[in-house]
Order: C-alpha cells, then structure tokens, then sequence
C-alpha cells in the first residue's frame, strides 16, 4: 500500500458563535513537499493552523498526520505527534527573559528532557545554520534586529530536527532583502531535513521562493491550488487580484466608508 500523505485536512469546519471562519477545508501535503496558504487576511489561515497543531478544535471534519486523525487521539498520543513539529511563529515569540541560545533550545530541554549542556550546544550549532555567530547565543532577544530574531525563530523550529514545520508570516515586517535570505534559509533548511511544510503569509515573493504548491484560501475555503509555476496563469479571478494587489475585483475589502 502507498504511505498517505504527511498532512491532509478533509472538510474541515469551525465557527466562532455565528461566524463561519472554516467552511470545509481540504488540503493534502506529501512528505517532504511544501505548501504555501495564501489569502488575505481574515481569512482563516490563522485559525486553520491552529487546528493542525491543537490549539483550536474544529467542529468538524479530519486532520490526519502520516494517516492518522489527530483530533480523535488521546491527549497523550496528540503530544507526541506535536513533538515531530517545529514552527515559527509570526513575530519569532522570542522570550526575551531567556538568552538567545535558551530561546533555541527550549524546546530540547522543556520537551524532550535534554542536558542542559547537549541542548546548548545544539542550539549554537543551529544559531550557525541560519547565520548567526556563537556569541549572539548569550545575548537577550531585544538586543537582536528584527531579521537576526527571525533567525533565532529559524534556528528554534529546526532545533529539534522535525519532520512538519509550520511557517506564520515568516518575512512580515522585514525589507525586502533581507526577507528574501530568510525566505532562502527556509528552503535550505527544509531540504536539509527533508521536512513537510505549511506555510501562510500574504507575501508572494516569499510565496514564490519556499512553495512547491501553492493553495488560496478565501471566505473559509480553499478556492485554487496548483504547482508555483501555475499561479500565474491561474485563470482564477481571486487569484489573480491577490497575486497583483489590485484593490478592484472580486474580493471585496469590508472597510468602512468614511
Ligand atoms: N479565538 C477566536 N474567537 C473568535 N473569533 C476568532 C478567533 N480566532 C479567530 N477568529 C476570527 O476568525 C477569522 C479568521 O481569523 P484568522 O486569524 O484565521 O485570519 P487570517 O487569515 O490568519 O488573517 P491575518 O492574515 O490577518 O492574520 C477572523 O474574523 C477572526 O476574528
């Protein structure tokens, strides 16, 4: 029998009261692939990772991981399955109470129970991956740019060395060269891992670089998904006002005339 893909989401809904957010989402990613959600905001990319690593409960539908349903497993199998994910988080959530290194090693000594000793040295050897020198480890987070702190963010999902990490805005609030070394480490270090990732951001240089697919949500659904050679000759009308920003087409902006 064929292994069923890393990751697939199957009519997956949830409200929040009245508000329909996910409204039966599937998506499917093979081991190893990357894909990039892409839709504007308040959309429900948010929510919809949340759903995939437990922070949210769907109301309905399956989140598989290599086969299996996540949210019909016990708390303590869930957990487990958490462990193979790294993630970084828009904004890299650096505890600025801990020195950079800690920051990286967190979860080897939280979650799986590491010397304190083996998990620094980890830590630095990871800092060294995304471009960052030994002595940044003994430094406190606020001391960083905003670029060297989405590395730091880097290094911390790699630390572990997971099989699924997960990418929230991963270039929000950087210049554009510097988003794209960020957007050129991801790649690099998903292929040194082999790692199967989903990312969500609004940025379509960034889109471009670390996608092998590339889905657009909208109103809770998942509207068009194709190859990143496809998307710009989607022949989708949303697609399209996305990926060029234009404020006229479909996609009506609820903002509030003045
Ligand atoms: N815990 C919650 N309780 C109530 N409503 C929520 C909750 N989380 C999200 N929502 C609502 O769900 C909708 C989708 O939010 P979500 O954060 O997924 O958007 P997004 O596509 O990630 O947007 P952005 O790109 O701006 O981050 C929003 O209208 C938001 O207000």
């Amino acid at each position: 029998m064929s292994k069923p893909d890393k990751i697939v989401l199957k009519d997956v809904h949830k409200s929040f009261g009245p508000k329909a957010v996910l409204k039966g989402v599937n998506l499917s990613v093979p081991a190893g692939q990357s894909l990039v959600v892409i839709g504007g905001s308040g959309t429900g990319k948010s929510v919809m990772l949340k759903s995939v690593l437990g922070l949210i409960k769907p109301d309905a539908g399956e989140i598989m991981i290599d086969g299996e349903n996540v949210l019909t497993m016990s708390r303590s199998e869930r957990r487990e399955v958490m462990t193979r994910f790294g993630m970084l988080f828009q904004g890299a959530a650096l505890f600025d109470s801990l020195p950079v290194w800690e920051n990286v090693a967190f979860g080897l000594i939280q979650g799986k129970g590491m010397d304190r000793k083996e998990a620094q040295e980890i830590a630095i050897e990871k800092l060294r991956r995304v471009g960052l020198s030994p002595d940044v480890g003994s430094l406190s987070p606020s001391e960083l740019s905003g670029g060297m702190q989405k590395r730091v963010g880097l290094a911390r999902a790699i630390a572990a060395e997971p099989e699924i990490i997960f990418f929230d805005e991963p270039t929000t609030g950087l210049d554009p060269i510097m988003a794209d070394v960020i957007n050129d480490l991801i790649v690099e270090c998903v292929k040194d891992l082999g790692a199967t990732t989903i990312s969500i951001t609004h940025d379509m240089a960034s889109a471009r670089k670390i996608a092998d697919r590339i889905a657009m949500i909208y109103h809770g659904e998942i509207i068009w998904e194709g190859t990143r050679d496809e998307i710009d000759r989607s022949g989708n009308d949303y697609v399209d006002q996305f990926i060029h920003g234009r404020a006229q087409g479909p996609i009506q902006m609820e903002v509030l005339k003045p």
